[in-house]
This record gives structure tokens, sequence and C-alpha cells, in this order.
């Protein structure tokens, strides 16, 4: 009998199998999907931990700066000791205000007191922490003049979001404050101004000269310069400052860059630009719904629109500088803000003018912001302000309407008198101005009879003048008596305007508006100026704005501008009072060139000023006036300056263009009338 052989095992052992292979099939899924998850976790831990190393280095700048020699001999402060010594950075201890933070006293318990600049990095300012790099790094060559204040050290909370610097106090806070806005006793000594200027004019040596390499401040204005307890003059805020290295332009090269950027000014304009200018002008204003910009022909009814004074003057101040104290008749020609709105529309739409120009620095690079020569070109400052009046006389049109009426004549006696008696602050610019146009319309037709001229709009020629054409066409008048008496207050006013324009326009900044908002007086005294990566409106070199070309002679500049504020106690731009006369002295560079002119230099000076010294005082300004000269290569240098101030070199002489008329009936012959 066959035995029967059982089945091999193989029947039972085929679903183990099975089920092996099925669960393999499982666990396969699961093993990727597990070692995926694992591969994601560790490429998000490793994001993670990259972000936070990279954000570490960005928001903690001070954790780096500790661990490089050259800041070893700034004292890394505790971030707790000086919380509490400004008592939780409290309003109370605050000391003024600036571009980056605030500047606090600290009372620290051995009973020194330090200013500390508080600059909150969480707002995202990269410019604040260039800024706070820049004082830090710079902080090593300024050790050893009495004319610098000291940067004792700095500190940063634990996240590193807020930076601190830490300075020697300065018992009288800045120079902006004690003369502008305090008005200080003792700055109306003249004695204690001719030392401040001398104290200033030894700082910017000692930076000059005696660093080295060179420093060049940047940014010298009366907000930068510290007085002590005895009103001993420093100065301060080095975030714009910059050593002179090698890679920057030598001051031959410097003179070179000017010349070849004057010739191809001068080539340019040749080429069209003026022709381009005038175009323009009539071009936006056609567009601008056939607003009439010409004070002339705005003033006749029907024109569509007028330039209304209030127009012109809060435009072109407004422009110009935060420095106005006087605005317009609405803000009653007291202390006044510029409207916020007007500066953004104007830095925005200005920013998008601009041609970004290339400089190899970040110092000179700004979100936003650069530029050719000046941050724009003269055309497209006018026509900015050109647009910007025509938006603003469209705003204007339709409540002018009676003014435009009353300027020309036709409204009734009635309407006169009713008028008389809402008689608002401002209508006495209205009637000041309707004056000037019906003037200017009449001189206007009498030159057309005559010499059949096209009528070019007389705002338009008042854009047509530049820096150095300023100082030109001042001479040009003061020279020819005729020539002058064509120009009137709103002339000279608006004289030099588009050097300081072009300053303006070249500085949008992403914090504010870029303007030179010293009109924002702080409650504890102090102001707010412009965080700009360029220096301040008013007070930079018109080769400077915009990513110029950076030398000495920027700082020379901007001294020459401050030994005027600090001559005449008054901003660079304001509005003191309300006479249509006034506005010849709105622009304080103007002024001096036209008292220069005229002989009478020693009118600039500060009524206020008791013991003057007028030789010392004549001295000053002709010194500022060597500084604002437009060819950096004409102005002295602060060496010269510093030699001027203490006797030790000879009094200069008052640049040709602004020295005082010759005697008339000088008996010059043509060589035609001699045969
Ligand atoms: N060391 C100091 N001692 C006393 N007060 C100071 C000191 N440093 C600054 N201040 C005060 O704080 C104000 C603000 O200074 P800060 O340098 O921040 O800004 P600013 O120079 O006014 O403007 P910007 O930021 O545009 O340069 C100064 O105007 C001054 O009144």
């Amino acid at each position: 009998m066959p035995s029967r052989h059982s089945p091999p095992d193989i029947a039972p052992l085929q679903p183990t199998a099975v089920s092996n292979n099925h669960h393999r099939l499982h666990t396969l899924p699961l093993i990727i999907a597990g070692s995926l998850i694992l591969t994601g976790a560790l490429l998000i831990l490793f994001t993670i931990l990259l972000y936070r190393k990279l954000y570490r280095n960005r928001t903690a700048p001070s954790d780096l700066i500790s661990k490089s020699p050259q800041h070893y001999q700034c004292r890394r402060f505790s971030y707790s000791q000086l919380r509490r010594a400004t008592n939780s950075f409290s309003e109370s201890t605050q000391l003024g205000h600036g571009g980056f933070g605030s500047v606090y006293k600290a009372d620290l318990p051995s009973g020194n007191s330090l200013a500390v600049k508080v600059m909150d990095s969480s707002a995202g300012s990269l410019q604040g922490e260039r800024e706070f790099h820049n004082e830090l790094s710079l902080s090593s060559h300024l050790i050893g003049s009495p004319h610098v204040v000291s940067l004792l050290g700095f500190s940063s909370d634990r996240r590193g979001r807020r930076l601190i610097l830490v300075y020697e106090l300065m018992a009288n806070r800045s120079l902006q404050d004690a003369l502008l806005d305090r008005k200080c006793e003792e700055l109306m000594d003249w004695n204690k101004r001719f030392e401040i200027a001398t104290d200033i004019a030894k700082g910017i040596e000692f930076l000059h000269s005696c660093c080295d390499p060179p420093i060049i401040h940047g940014d010298i204005k009366p907000s930068n310069i510290l007085l002590d307890s005895d009103f001993k003059a420093k100065i301060g805020d080095f975030g714009l400052a910059r050593v002179k290295s090698d890679d920057l332009v030598s001051g031959n090269d410097t003179r070179i860059l000017i010349e070849e950027e004057e010739k191809r000014i001068d080539v340019g304009d040749d080429n069209g630009s003026i022709l381009e200018e005038t175009e323009s002008v009539i071009t936006v204003f056609e567009d601008g719904n056939a607003v009439n910009l010409s004070p002339e022909t705005g003033a006749s009814p029907g024109a569509g629109s007028v330039l209304s004074p209030e127009t012109c003057a809060v435009s072109v101040l407004t422009a110009s500088s935060g420095a106005v104290t006087g605005l317009s008749p609405e803000v009653g020609l007291e202390k006044g803000s510029v409207s916020e709105s007007c500066l953004e529309q104007m830095s925005v739409e200005s920013s998008s003018k601009q041609k970004v120009g290339s400089r190899r620095d970040w110092w000179w690079k700004q979100d936003n912001n650069g530029g050719s020569r000046g941050g724009i070109e003269s055309g497209s400052v006018k026509d900015y302000v050109m647009e910007w009046i025509g938006s603003e006389i469209k705003k204007e049109s339709d409540n002018n309407k009676e003014w435009v009426k009353n300027g020309d004549g036709s409204s009734s006696v009635t309407k006169k008198k009713k008028k008389e008696k809402k008689r608002k602050p401002r209508e006495w610019w209205k009637e000041e101005f309707c004056e000037e146009l019906t003037r200017k319309k009449r001189k206007k037709k009498k030159k057309k009879k005559k010499r059949g001229l096209s009528s070019i709009s007389s705002i338009d020629s008042w854009f047509h003048r530049d820096d150095g054409d300023d100082a030109a066409s001042v001479h040009d008048q003061s020279h020819n008596p005729c020539k002058r008496k064509k120009r009137n207050s709103i002339d000279w006013w608006v004289d030099g305007l588009s050097g300081e324009l072009k300053s303006v326009i070249g500085k949008k900044n992403s914090q504010d508006s870029g303007l030179w908002c010293d009109v924002n007086v702080q409650k504890s005294g102090g102001v707010s100026s412009t965080p700009s990566m360029r220096g301040t409106v008013c007070y930079i070199a018109p080769e400077c704005g915009g990513g110029g070309v950076l030398s000495e002679k920027c700082d020379v500049y901007s001294f020459g501008v401050l030994l005027l504020v600090l001559v005449s106690g008054r901003r660079p731009l304001q509005v003191t009072a309300s006479p249509m006369s006034e506005f010849e002295r709105a622009n304080l560079i103007s002024w001096a060139k036209q008292l220069a002119c005229n002989g009478k230099l020693l009118e600039l000076v500060d009524k206020s000023i008791h013991s003057l010294e007028k030789e010392q005082a004549v001295l000053c300004i002709t010194i500022a006036l060597l500084c604002l000269q437009r060819s950096p290569v004409k102005r002295p240098t602060m060496k010269e300056i510093v030699q001027m101030l203490s006797g030790a070199a000879e009094p200069p002489h008052l640049p040709f263009e602004f020295s005082p008329s010759p005697p008339m009936g000088f008996p010059f012959k043509s060589r035609k009338k001699a045969r």
C-alpha cells in the first residue's frame, strides 16, 4: 500500500509568506513616511537654527562688535543698569529725539550722569543699525579732541532689538536747542558765540587734519553740536561720518570730478535743458487742467487758477526745509509744522524721478534713494515742484475765486466791504500778493511791447536759478541797478532754493519724509532732524546731496551755513514777520549774499546779541560766504578757517561775486564812443 505522504508543509507556509509580504507592504510606506517626517523635521530644525543665527546676527550687532578688537576701548554697559538709570527710558529723562530714537539722561548710582541714545531696531531701520555700527567703528579714531563728544560705550537688550550708544552728557544739549529753541541768555553774548564758532571749526579741523585717515562728518548742523555746562561746543553724532579711505576720491580727483560735472552741466544745459525745462513747465500745467502758473496770467479771471501766496509760500518753504518757523498765514507765521502729507508726497514723487546713482559704499546707498548730482536733475526738481504747486493750485483755486476777482479789481465795493469784515489772518498775504501780481503783469506787458519777447512764467525763471547762478545774479544785479530793480521780494525769497530743493528731493528716507523736520520741536526741547544718509537739507553742500562726491569741503559748506545760523540766531529758512519784504530774508544764505553785495553785512547779526565785536562778526560772515561758494575747490580748508578765526591768518576778502558794488559813475568809456 502506497504510503500516503502527507502533503508537505508548504501549504500552511504560504499564508505566512503572504502575510509577511503583506506586512512588508504595510510597513514600507510607514517607514518611508517616517523617514520623510524625520527628514522634514530635521530640515525644519535646521532652518530654524539657521534663521535664529542670521536673525541674531542682524539684531544683535553689539555681540559681534564686542568681539572686534577696534571696539575694545568702547565699554559695554549693562542694559539693565542703563534701564534703571533712565527710569525705564521714561519721558522725564528724555533729552531729545533724533531720527533714529531718543536720547535719555542716565543717572548712575555712582553719581555720574551719561547721555544714552536708544535706537529701537525692532522698527526695522537698517539705517539706524548702520549708524550704530558706523559710530562705534569710528569711535577709535575720535579720541583726543576736546571738541568732539566722547562715545563712552554701547549696550543692547537681551534680544538685541534695542541698540544703545552711551555718550558723555552735554548739559546744555544741542546748539539747535539752546540757540534756536530755548534762546539761552548765555548765547546772547557775542563772545560766547564766537567761541562756539571757533570750537566747532577746531573740532572739524581735528577730524580733517588730525585723524589718520581723515574723517568727514557729513552732517554738520546745530543739532549735532552739543554744549557742555559752560556752553563749550563739541561735535557729536557720527552716524553719517566716514573715514576718508583710499577708495574715496582724493582731493585732486574731487576737483577733476567737479570740473567734469560743471562742464557736463554747461554743455548739457546748452543742449536744451533750459528749453526742456521751459517746455516741461508748460506741459505740466497744460496737463494740469490748463492751470496757468504764471502769477501774471494766473491773476486774471478765467485763467482757471492762480498761484496764491499761500500755495507759493507753503510749497516753496515746505520744499526747502522743515526749518520753517513761519509757514503761511494759516499757521500764523509762527512755529508750525509742515504738512506731513505734503512732505511725503514730495519725497515719494521726487524719489520716483531720481536717477539711482551707483556708489561703492553702502554709506551712500539708501533705500529708494540715490541719484546723480543732488539726487536729481534740475529739470526733474523743477518739474516736481511745478507739478506739486499745480496740484496745490487746483485745491486752492476753488476757494480763491473771489480773491482772483479782487486781485483783478473786478469785484464790487460791497463785496469788498463784506470781506473786510471777515478778514482772516491770511488776507494780508493775498492782498500783498495780488499787488505783486498786478505789478508784474504790467511790467510784463511793457516788456512784451518793447521787445516782443515770448512769455515765460516768472516762476519758471525762479527755478532757472541755480546756486551758482544765484551768486552771479546777485552780483549782476548789485552792479546793475537797472537789473536789480526788476527783482522783488519774492524773487529774493525764492533765490537759491533750487539747490536746497535738490537736496530735499534727494532725501527720501524709509522712515520719514526725508525732510529736515526741525519744526517738530519735541516736548523735551529736542528736535528731530532728518535721518538721512546724506546730511541735512539746507546744510548739505550742493555737490554732496543725493550721493555726490564727498569730500572735506562738504563739511566746510555745512560749517558755512552753521556760521550764518550762529551769527544771525535764526534758521536757514524761515519767515519771521508778515510783510512781503520779509520774504527776502527767508532764505538766510541768499539774504547774506544780498547783504554782502550791498555792503551791509552787519544787518545779518542777531539783534539780541550784546557786546558785539563788529570786526569778528564781519569776519564770521565773510568766512561763511567763502564756505558757501558753489565750487568746493574755492572753499577754504578747515585749517585755514581756524587760522582766520584765531587771527593767525589775514582776514579774508569776500568772494568777488559778493563784494559790494563799485561806486556808480565809473569813468569807463567804450571804444565805440571814443572813436
Ligand atoms: N551727549 C548728549 N548730551 C546731551 N544731550 C544730547 C546728547 N546727544 C544728543 N542730545 C540731545 O538729543 C537730541 C537728539 O540727538 P540725536 O543725535 O539723536 O538727533 P539729532 O542730531 O537731533 O537728529 P539726527 O538723528 O537727524 O541727527 C539732540 O538734539 C540733543 O538735544
